[in-house]
């Protein structure tokens, strides 16, 4: 596939966003609704940040519909794609009380998505007819629970953005739908992780571990550490059972995840705990696919913090530029500082 122009992404125009009336070609419901918060984002609008050069390409495969694969290696941390969104929509149950008092959670849910499949249709109908046919040719996994096509295309692409744009305190989720980034399947030990770049206004795709050319890039739709039939459930609205490595050997997959979650906090912290074994630990944590996750990343700050209590200053570093790529990949580009302060 070639690569696409800039121009090929929804344009972001601050007189459109001064003016919700003159919105003539999308698209951000948030932008609208939440204007202050997105004009006051420090730097924005940035333009995008383009990766230095295409290293993917999109083509169908047996099950799986279409699906994104690396046409190069590609480096941890290293930016895949990066586009602005299709769509964007507060997850909102804007309904009456009353309504909401004496109807039954499904009929609540029922007027919540036809309500939604509105809201859609009114954006939608605004869109650029170029954004407008990218978002009909998404897949429509939500056939049969009330979804319409709209919300059924949403629900099937949408990645969630929690405690989106926040300026009164209040909680509320965005979707966010993209493009090409659309088109990335799942996996329970992905090598790719979505962000969202708020100054300029991007979703951003980034590799979790070093992705080899010919593989397939993948992110994670539920929760990476849940048990295998957790992750099963959550994933059964998307149609399709997962048969990644860790669904195909749940036992050993299941009780490495719980021995991440029970163990990894205490194993740090616990002063007899060697650098031997933290590194043997991440070779484990590799070999389950789970590099992208909070985990992974404390190991490989242990390991940095001992070699430099050793005075071993070029090990030291080394994985201080694995810390920060791994960070960058989790965090985004926007956040990465703060979460490395945090640690
Ligand atoms: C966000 S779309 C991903 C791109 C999609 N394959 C396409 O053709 O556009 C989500 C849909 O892709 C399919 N899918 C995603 N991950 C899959 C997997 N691991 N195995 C089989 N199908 C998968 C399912 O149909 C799911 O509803």
């Amino acid at each position: 596939m070639a690569a696409q122009p800039p121009h090929a992404t929804p344009p972001l125009k601050i007189k459109t966003l001064d003016s919700p009336n003159k919105n003539a070609e999308s698209l951000y419901e948030l932008v609208f609704t939440r204007q202050p918060a997105v004009l006051a984002t420090p730097g924005f609008p940035q333009p995008l940040q383009h990766p230095t050069k295409k290293k993917y390409n999109i083509r169908a495969v047996d099950g799986k519909g279409l699906a994104m694969f690396a046409t190069d290696d590609i480096d941890v941390g290293e930016l895949i794609v990066c586009e602005r969104p299709l769509v964007m929509l507060q997850q909102l149950v804007d309904l009456p009380m009353s309504f909401i008092r004496n109807s039954s959670k499904e009929a609540i849910m029922q007027a919540a998505m036809k309500k939604t499949e509105r809201r859609l249709e009114s954006l939608i109908a605004k869109m650029h007819s170029k954004f407008r046919e990218q978002y009909m040719s998404l897949v429509n996994s939500h056939h049969h629970d009330g979804s319409g096509p709209l919300h059924g295309r949403m629900r099937t692409n949408a990645f969630g953005m929690r405690d989106f744009y926040n300026p009164e305190g209040e909680k509320h989720t965005c979707s966010v739908v993209g493009n090409e980034i659309s088109r990335v399947n799942h996996s329970c030990c992905p090598n790719s992780n979505f962000s969202f770049h708020r100054p300029s206004f991007a979703m951003e795709l980034r590799a979790t571990r070093y992705i080899p050319k010919g593989t397939e890039i993948t992110v994670n739709y539920c929760g990476r550490l849940e048990p295998c039939k957790d992750r099963q459930k959550l994933i059964q609205h998307y149609g399709f059972t997962c048969d990644c490595p860790a669904c195909k050997d749940p036992i050993s997959s299941d009780n490495f995840r719980d021995v991440l979650v029970r163990t990894v906090d205490n194993m740090l912290k616990n002063d007899r705990t060697t650098l031997e074994d933290v590194l043997i630990f991440i070779t484990k944590i590799e070999d389950f696919g789970l590099e992208g996750t909070w985990y992974y990343i404390r190991c490989l700050l242990f390991v940095e913090q001992s070699y430099r209590m050793k005075g071993m200053k070029e090990e030291s570093k080394a994985y201080r530029n694995r810390v920060y790529k791994h960070t960058l990949a989790l965090a985004g580009r926007g956040d990465v500082m703060h979460a490395i302060a945090s640690f």
